[in-house]
């Protein structure tokens, strides 16, 4: 019987759960979607039964349809979203829905933080207090739901309720509590400064733990409900980001991750805690032990080429979609697409800038708007990439994951727009990758994740840049880089009118 431990992957679209063994091989694989609410513009939430039992129909399949035994079955870890809200009552009951990371509606309460601690906010947490990070939401809470503040005990992010669902203990790993921006980076301790500032108090901050420990054991009620074994151990795991670099291989500042979720995110190795980028890109906690990274977040990215998807082509094949983009040119013939459907992070925090489309044609037809989205997300990709390379970064190679690495087309586009080579991964699911290493290094597999990675991180095809396409890219992301400041008054002028719209209706 080989043993093996579980990654789960709890992203913005969907759970998936891998199954690993202890050289590295996923045996079998499971997931399913749930969905996402958009009540308001601005909204996004989702509800944390549906994490629960969806995580559970994968484990249920893995053992009655894959055949894994549960005794097989040793240890499970987890790579969440990261800074959902997620909020609990003195009996450990749920609130209200997860206010999730892509929800912008806390602008005022980021400008609040940010007029009563100034500068020294980003010194404690070397962030931006940005609506999408979980203070700004539980303010708030605080404000508008004043009566659910009063009674929540405790404060989790995504992956953290779903362990307590499995083991019934509350705690949060480093790399996730780092996204709350409630952690003092240098210190790594939950910050009392701004607890104290903003009336938080400290019991709503769970326990910390590593990526890497041990988090207790699958209780008798949840393996009643799943099937496994309550011998199985559960550890820490990590933000999503730094379980898909830990997958991927990102243990040097010369690689870069490139993932395409829902979001989007340029993500660098971060040897030392003291780097600060003033918020201006995000600085994390790793899920390796005394290790950072750093990113930028795309915020609507395969969520952008979805959106199209849904609204363009609903009934077609999902790869077939992407691929059609092959019969257009490099440019799109002429289109370009920013996408800043749900508002953007980085490089503009901007909850109420909106997309385009930027040069429509008659001669368009569908296949140059879907090249359009794909060369639309890299674009903002590369301004990232210019943050980095502003501060001297220099990378010489860029790992692809997430969703958007299935597709062949889009990593040779990056390699284009990047002018740096683009690996991808044998094993696809970078972050369900890297959680089964947490788990694996947890279990004392291996002496460290380094000694993991070499056995489990193994590279697949190369994407070279072509230098013909490279030059033709960067005539057209300076043109891209035109559209956010020449749009940016207009849409925040439409946003406008969609809340004064909504208001009214709420009002009638
Ligand atoms: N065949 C495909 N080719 C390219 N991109 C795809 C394909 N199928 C799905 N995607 C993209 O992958 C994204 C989901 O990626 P995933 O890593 O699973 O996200 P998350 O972890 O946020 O749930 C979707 O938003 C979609 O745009
Ligand atoms: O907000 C961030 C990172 O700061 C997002 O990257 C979320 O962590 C969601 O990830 P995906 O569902 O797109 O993987």
């Amino acid at each position: 019987m080989t043993e093996c431990v579980l990654g789960v992957d709890l992203g913005t679209s969907s759970v998936k759960v891998s199954a690993v063994t202890r050289s590295g091989e996923i045996i079998a694989q499971e997931g399913m979607d749930f969905p996402l609410r958009q009540p308001q513009p601005g909204y996004a939430e989702q509800d944390p039964n549906d994490w629960v039992n969806a995580t559970t129909v994968a484990i249920v399949r893995l053992i009655l349809k894959d055949k894994l035994k549960p005794e097989q079955i040793k240890g499970v870890s987890y790579s969440g979203q990261m800074h959902g809200l997620v909020l609990l009552d003195k009996d450990n009951n749920i609130l209200r829905p997860a206010m999730l990371w892509n929800d912008t509606r806390s602008t005022k309460q980021r400008e609040e933080i940010m007029a009563k601690m100034g500068h020294r906010f980003i010194e404690i947490t070397h962030n931006k207090p940005l609506e999408g990070f979980t203070l700004p939401k539980l303010l708030w809470v605080k404000e508008n739901q004043p009566d659910i503040f009063a009674k929540a005990t405790t404060m989790l992010l995504p992956k953290d309720y779903l362990r307590f669902r499995m083991t019934g203990k509350l705690v949060m790993d480093y790399s996730d509590a780092t996204g709350t921006v409630m952690l003092d980076v240098e210190k790594q301790q939950w910050s009392k400064e701004i607890l104290d500032a903003f009336d938080i108090p400290e019991t709503i901050c769970p326990p910390l733990v590593r990526s890497i420990d041990n988090t207790g054991h699958i209780t008798k009620w949840y393996s009643e409900y799943s099937g496994l074994s309550t011998d199985t151990v559960t550890f820490g795991g990590g933000a999503d980001n730094a379980c898909g670099a830990v997958g991927a291989g990102i243990d040097s500042p010369t690689k870069v991750l490139s993932s395409i979720g829902t979001s989007g995110v340029i993500l660098k190795y971060e040897p030392q805690k003291e780097t600060n980028y003033e918020g201006v890109l995000q600085y994390e906690d790793h899920a390796i032990p005394d290790a950072f990274y750093s990113m930028g977040v795309t915020l609507a990215a395969g969520f952008s080429l979805s959106w199209f998807k849904r609204t363009f082509a609903a009934d077609e094949d999902f790869t077939e979609v992407v691929e059609s983009a092959a019969e257009s040119t490099v440019g799109a013939n002429g289109l370009l697409f920013a996408p800043y459907i749900v508002g953007e992070r980085a490089p503009y925090a901007d909850a109420d800038i909106r997309g385009s489309f930027i040069g429509i044609d008659g001669i368009h037809k569908r296949h140059d708007f879907v090249r359009a989205v794909l060369e639309g997300i890299i674009f903002s990709f590369r301004d990232i990439m210019d943050k980095y390379e502003e501060k001297g970064s220099q990378f010489d190679t860029v790992v692809s994951i997430g969703g958007g690495a299935k597709s062949p087309l889009w990593q040779q586009i990056q390699a284009n727009i990047f002018n740096v080579k683009v690996v991808s991964l044998k094993n696809e699911q970078g972050p369900g990758l890297g959680a089964a290493m947490l788990a694996a290094v947890g279990m004392g597999w291996y002496k460290d994740i380094s000694e993991c990675t070499k056995v489990f991180v193994q590279f697949k095809d190369v994407f070279l840049p072509e230098p013909e396409n490279v030059s033709k890219y960067q005539k057209l992301h300076d043109i891209y880089q035109k559209i956010y400041p020449s749009t940016k008054e207009i849409t925040h002028d439409l946003v406008g009118y969609r809340r004064e719209e909504q208001s009214a209706k709420s009002d009638g």
